[in-house]
């Protein structure tokens, strides 16, 4: 049986740390301020948009959601990204992705400034990440979270070999980067990858982002591997699971996150703690 990496208890920890971070900050009169932009009404966006404002409130943040039409255009949609570069009481930016068909993400990633980039996705931050120059740059939440698991299970990484399933920027390509930046020897998966299983029954870290309801299954997975879920899928009583089959892959894996409670909940962590930095850091430069 394996061990479950419990992201609701990590995310408390660190979410513990956070806080001190943010008194800290408010002893000298400094309070991060966190706006999320949501553009439309995806019923599963919205969700998530309220869980982080939440967990915001709680921290003592400034929090601001901006819920913008579905009809607002990318220039306009770029014009209010480029007013909260500008606003002194917000430090960190995060525009809900995917964002509708007639408005291309990265453009909209783009016009936010790198020094307030909650996602780190803006290819300045992913560009520092790959040249492993990371060091005061935001990297993207749930790589770095899943990266907190290793960390807090003392699960190492250096010449192990990691496959990645999927590549997308928000997940696959800055998860790989950490991973071999950690020293891991890396493969990423994707949707035209010949012979998966063959892969993925040689990793001894799996991380799995495809989106697809228990698409790994026992007979994909090594014995005493490390698997690792980013799905957030609905079966077919819509209730919420991942791309692993738990019950299953449980039994043969030596370490695996659960859906919910895995990575979810360190996503949201890592936006918090990341708000905080992108605060301090911008604190360092103003002197
Ligand atoms: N610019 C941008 N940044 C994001 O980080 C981002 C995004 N866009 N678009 C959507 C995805 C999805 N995402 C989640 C974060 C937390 C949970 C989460 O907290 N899940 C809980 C509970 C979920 C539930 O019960 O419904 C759990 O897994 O236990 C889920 C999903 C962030 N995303
Ligand atoms: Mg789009």
């Amino acid at each position: 049986m394996a061990t479950i990496l419990d992201g609701k208890a990590l995310a408390a920890e660190i979410d513990k740390n956070t806080m001190l971070e943010v008194q800290k900050l408010s002893d000298r009169g400094i309070t991060p301020g966190l706006v999320v932009i949501l553009v439309g009404h995806d019923e599963a966006s919205q969700l998530y948009v309220r869980n982080k404002e939440r967990r915001a409130k709680k921290m003592g943040f400034h929090s601001v959601i901006r819920n913008l039409p579905e009809t607002i255009t990318e220039t306009e949609l770029i014009q209010i990204v480029q007013k909260y570069n500008t606003d002194p009481t917000i430090n960190a930016i995060l525009v809900q992705l995917p964002l509708p068909a007639h408005i291309n993400d990265f453009h909209v990633t783009m016009a936010i400034s790198p020094q307030k980039d909650a996602d780190g996705f803006h290819p300045l931050n992913l560009g520092k990440l790959i040249l492993n120059q990371a060091n005061q740059t935001p990297v993207a939440c749930t790589p770095s979270g899943i990266m907190e698991f290793f960390k807090a299970y003392n699960i190492p990484l250096d010449g192990k070999r990691a496959v990645v399933i999927g590549r997308s920027a928000i997940v696959g390509k800055p998860m790989a980067a950490l991973l071999v930046n950690a020293n891991a020897t890396v493969t990423v998966a994707h949707s035209h990858t010949t012979n998966l299983s063959e892969l993925t029954r040689k990793a001894d870290i799996l991380v799995v982002a495809v989106g697809i309801a228990h698409f790994i299954k026992a007979d994909d997975v090594k014995p005493g591997a490390v698997v690792i879920d980013v799905g957030m899928d609905r079966d077919v009583q819509h209730k919420l699971v991942g791309d692993v089959d738990f019950k299953e892959v449980e039994k043969k894996a030596a370490y695996i996150t659960p859906v919910p409670r895995g990575v979810g909940p360190m996503t949201i962590t890592m936006l918090m703690a990341q708000t905080v930095s992108l605060t301090k850091w911008s604190s360092e430069q103003d002197g």
